[in-house]
């Protein structure tokens, strides 16, 4: 398994090109709008009180894409979560833009996995909802309804209901309605998790679309290592028991994303760098190297 990146002739992971290296400094020169800082998390079980989060500590910039992966268990939600204060902090501090959360705000849009509309309102009527609790009229609650919706490609189903749309239009709509509100940060708890491979490629295609048209930072939770690598600009690793930060990685990978990156060197040994982090035991990993190693070639 060490010998793998010469065996396949791969670049290192840390080697970026001049523009991907352009890109993340100017990531990272960009103002931090949420840090977590020494976050621990203990929950109660019957054997007492268990440590599940010890001291994570991470920076997330302005307009940057930063995924979260793991072995399951490691506590990913649970960060997440915290961040949109849906779980107390035993220890430490979360930070959007300098100031500690204390609760649910609108500066912080969540996404999860399962579908969260709600059944008997329409389309529109979901996404005007969290804007009329906000104190906006129904006037503008429409009519930024209607521009949300279009923004994902929805606009002619405003007055469908959810049942009468696909999960991956359902999903669609939950971006809406979280963006609607103008978060800072948009939260994203495995939000693709549930669709089939050929959905999920095209909300991840959609995804792409929507951050480059507005002014968000979004951090997203996800099992799939290629949907980490082509979505992100940065890649945190977490290992488990406890849940602490194991590497953050940066991708370098070029912008714009395309499915057929997915074969490239740096993309390939970006990803294979994940899988070791991962899964470090080479029994665990080895039918998973298996899989990459055969890509790799064929890839040339
Ligand atoms: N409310 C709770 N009470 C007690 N334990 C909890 C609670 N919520 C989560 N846990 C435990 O905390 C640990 C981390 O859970 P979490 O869902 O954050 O992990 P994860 O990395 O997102 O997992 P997965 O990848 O499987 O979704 C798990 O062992 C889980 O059982």
């Amino acid at each position: 398994m060490t010998d793998l990146p010469s065996t396949l002739n791969l670049p290192s992971y840390k080697e970026q090109s001049s523009d991907v290296k352009k890109r993340l400094d100017h990531i990272k020169s960009q103002p931090v709008v949420i840090e977590v800082d020494k976050l621990v998390k203990d929950f109660p079980t019957e054997e007492g009180m268990r440590r599940i989060l010890d001291q994570v500590s991470f920076k997330v910039h302005k307009r940057e894409f930063l995924s979260i992966i793991g072995p399951s268990g490691c506590g990913k939600s649970t960060v997440i979560r915290m961040m949109a204060c849906l779980e107390d902090i035993t220890d430490g501090l979360i930070l959007v833009d300098s100031y500690p959360v204390t609760e649910p705000g609108a500066d912080r849009g969540m996404v999860f996995q399962k579908y969260t509309l709600f059944p008997w309102l329409t389309v529109k009527k979901n996404v005007m909802f969290g804007l009329e609790v906000g104190g906006a009229s129904k006037f503008d609650a429409e009519r930024d309804a209607l521009q949300w919706l279009d923004i994902v490609g929805l606009e002619p189903y405003a007055d469908l209901y959810p049942a009468q749309l696909s999960g991956g239009m359902q999903q669609r709509v939950a971006i809406a309605r979280a963006l609607a509100n103008k978060p800072k940060v948009l939260l994203m708890d495995e939000p693709f998790g549930a669709l089939d491979a050929q959905t999920r490629a095209k909300m991840q295609a959609y995804l792409l679309q929507i951050w480059k048209k507005i002014d968000i930072t979004i951090i997203f939770i996800t099992h799939d290592l290629d949907e980490a690598v082509y979505l992100s600009d940065r890649v945190l690793v977490l290992e488990a028991n406890p849940g602490r930060v194991q590497e953050m990685v940066e991708v370098p990978v070029s912008r714009p994303r395309s499915p057929s990156q997915f074969l490239s060197p740096e993309f390939l040994t970006t990803k294979i760098h994940l899988e070791e982090l991962i899964h470090p035991s080479p029994e665990e990993a080895q039918d998973d190297f298996e899989v990459v190693k055969m890509v790799a070639k064929e890839a040339g």
